[in-house]
Order: C-alpha cells, then sequence, then structure tokens
C-alpha cells in the first residue's frame, strides 16, 4: 500500500544551528523539537538503512540527495528495530511514494516513530556549511507556534556535544542471543553489540558462522562463555573515547590470539587497545560512495560509511604494539584517513567502513570471508 502525502497541511518548521545559521522549512515526520549532531549523508538510497543504523543515535541527518521517499517504507530493510537518527533533514520528500514493496510513506513512518524532520530547506546550502564549519550542534523546530530565535539557539546549544558521548549502552541488546548459522555451522563468533546493525550477523551467518550476540557491558567471561572460535566488535554511536569496557575486553581478546574482527566503532576500539588515539573529524564521512584502497591487495573500493571519529595511525610504517606489529590496512583515498588496521603477527583486523552494507555497495563483502579464513586458520 502506498499513501500520498500530497497535499497534507504541513506545520512551519525552523532548522538552527549552533553557529546561529538558521534554515525555514516545513515540518516532516513527528512535529515538535529535536536536538542532536548535525552530520551529512552523501548516499542516494538506503535511507531505510541510515534511518535505523543504532549508530546515528543522536545525530540529525540532512540527505544531500534532494529526493527521498520515493519507495517509501518496507518492513524487510531496516538495520534494527526502530528509527535512530534524531532529526531528519531533506530538501525534497516524495508526494507520492512508489514501489512494490511500500507499506507507508516515510513521512508517516518517521510521524509513527516520533521522528521530528524537516523538508523544503536548502540541504546543498546546509551541507556545504557543515563541511565549511564542521558538525555540530542543530536543533529542529516545527509547530504552528514556534519559539523565538534567541530562545530556540539557547536550546540548542545547551544539548549535549557529540565529544565525550558514551552512547553504546544506550542503543545495544540488554540480553544476548543468537544468530543461527545459515546451513552447516562452521564457526562460532562472540559479537559485542555497540550498536550492532542486523545485516552484520547476517553475513556471518552466510557463511556458516553462529553469531553470540552479546550485550555492550559483556566481561570476558560472557565472551569466552560462547566457547567462540572468533570475536567480532560492532559498529556503534558516540565517541571512541568513552569506551574504557570494551578496550578492555579487547585486549584480553588480543592477548589470548582469538580470531579478531571490527567493524567501524570496533576499529576505533582496536586502535585504541593497540595504544593508537582517536580523534573526532571536521564532518565524518556518511554515504554509500566512499573510496578506499585495501593497500594489502591495492584494489580499491567502493564503500559504505557513517563515521564522525577515525583512528590516529601512522601510514607510512608498520607499529609495534603490545600485541606484536600492526599497519594500516584500508585508507580513505579522499583524505587519507585511516580505514583499516592489521595486525601482523596474530589474526586480527578491522575496518572503519561497513562490508555488511545492506543498500550496497558491496565491493568490501570480501572482509567477511578474511575473518573466516582466520577462524579457518586457527583450527588448521
Ligand atoms: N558507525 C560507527 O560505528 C560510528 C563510530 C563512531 N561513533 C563514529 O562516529 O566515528
Amino acid at each position: 500500500m502506498t499513501t500520498s502525502t500530497r497535499g497534507a497541511a504541513k506545520a512551519p518548521a525552523v532548522l538552527v544551528l549552533e553557529d546561529g545559521r538558521t534554515f525555514r522549512g516545513r515540518a516532516y515526520g513527528a512535529v515538535g523539537a529535536t536536538f542532536g549532531e548535525a552530520v551529512f549523508s552523501t548516499g542516494m538510497t538506503g535511507y531505510q538503512e541510515t534511518l535505523t543504523d543504532p549508530s546515528y543515535h543522536r545525530q540529525v541527518v540532512v540527505m544531500t540527495a534532494p529526493h527521498v521517499g520515493n519507495t517509501g517504507v518496507n518492513d524487510e530493510d531496516p538495520e534494527s528495530g526502530r528509527i535512530w537518527v534524531a532529526g531528519y533533514v531533506v530538501r525534497d520528500p516524495a508526494r507520492v511514494p512508489s514501489n512494490w514493496r511500500s507499506r507507508r510513506s516515510l513521512d508517516e513512518e518517521l510521524a509513527r516513530q516520533g521522528v521530528v524532520g524537516i523538508s523544503g530547506i536548502d540541504t546543498r546550502a546546509l551541507t556545504r556549511h557543515l563541511r565549511e564549519r564542521g558538525a555540530m550542534r542543530v536543533g529542529i523546530f516545527s509547530g504552528e507556534t514556534l519559539p523565538d530565535a534567541a530562545a530556540m539557539l539557547d536550546e540548542v546549544r545547551r544539548a549535549p556535544e557529540m565529544k565525550g558521548a558514551d552512547l553504546a549502552a544506550e542503543v545495544a541488546t540488554k540480553e544476548a542471543y543468537v544468530v543461527p548459522a545459515i546451513g552447516e555451522k562452521r564457526f562460532t563468533v562472540a559479537a559485542i553489540d555497540l550498536g550492532i546493525k542486523g545485516m552484520t550477523p547476517h553475513r556471518m551467518a552466510e557463511r556458516g558462522v553462529e553469531v553470540h550476540v552479546l550485550p555492550a557491558t559483556a566481561t570476558v567471561e560472557d565472551v569466552y562463555a560462547v566457547d567462540p572460535d572468533g570475536v567480532f566488535f560492532s559498529n556503534g554511536p558516540g565517541d571512541p573515547a568513552t569506551a574504557e569496557h570494551p578496550v578492555a575486553v579487547m585486549r584480553e581478546v588480543l592477548s589470548r590470539k582469538t580470531p579478531l574482527f571490527g567493524i567501524c566503532f570496533g576499529n576505533q576500539i582496536l586502535g585504541r587497545a593497540l595504544g593508537f588515539g582517536t580523534y573526532k573529524l571536521k564532518y565524518g564521512h556518511r554515504g554509500i560512495n566512499q573510496p578506499v584502497q585495501d593497500r594489502t591487495t591495492g584494489k580499491v573500493e567502493v564503500t559504505a560509511h557513517n563515521h564522525g571519529f577515525a583512528v590516529d595511525a601512522p601510514l607510512d610504517k608498520a607499529t609495534d604494539t603490545p600485541y606484536g606489529r600492526v599497519e594500516v590496512s584500508h585508507v580513505c583515498l579522499n583524505d587519507d584517513v585511516v580505514e583499516g588496521l592489521q595486525l601482523l603477527d596474530q589474526p586480527a583486523f578491522s575496518v572503519q567502513y561497513h562490508p555488511e552494507a545492506a543498500a550496497g555497495p558491496h565491493d568490501a563483502a570480501y572482509l567477511f570471508d578474511r575473518f573466516v579464513s582466520l577462524m579457518e586458520g586457527q583450527r588448521a
């Protein structure tokens, strides 16, 4: 079923950045007020996967693609049980969604889940502003009567910043659960959920892996209680500098030499576990069209990203760590940001981007095979 939102009277809305720049538009989704970090995504498709990615918790996502919502909302594509973005900013929402899987319009879905958005603003100007000034706090206010400009700005400036935010436990599962292997079971993986996307255990299950998804607070004992062939650390929201507990668990996994794979937040945690720092990027990488080079093969892949922080590691030489030597295995060709780490003396690696990317591209899917090979190697 598709529902037209054509002609629906939408309340006035205003987007207020913490530096005072303001954009006026119309309400999109729920009517009310919301706050978060303003970030932009250059993905031209996959909006359901973006909205339901728990790594976007407390972020207001600006879509650079002008037309959003064209294929409506289906019940198959979400990456988690709810929309996590704090707010949604689009230029020109679909008036009539159309797709064979569509159940309702994106506008309706945002409203149903209480997510405040804004439409009809110049998202190109907003994106250029964020590129020049950097990601910053933002508020969206909608309704027939809006607070005065000074009051709105004041509220935006009182909202918490992303730097220093410890958010993984807010989005992760509270209870452990198992994603069974598809076909014959070959391996068991303990996956630490820091904000895991549904497609990640699925990509492992497709390769004969039974995945035990564990809460962010899981201890080393919890991890080894499932008798894992490998340990996985997921993506997740917030500042990796706050992730003390996962870093401590990972160090123990490294010292036992259990095969280890990390994605995004998991890459930042590996960086920290090895003694590197992390830092906040000016405006981050978000979208599904980012060029990354796998330096172990020289191949360039087009990849999905969603990160605002990065690992500070030397690109040009291996580094000695308490767990042996580590190399930067992947690098972003746009800006030389570290996109992957690989230990040279034991079976552990991670990437900063998303090989599981459900909306694609799938160039990086080989990384799940690499993880499986490490587990095979450990058994042999
Ligand atoms: N997708 C992720 O895991 C993001 C990691 C981290 N929160 C960042 O923004 O860099």
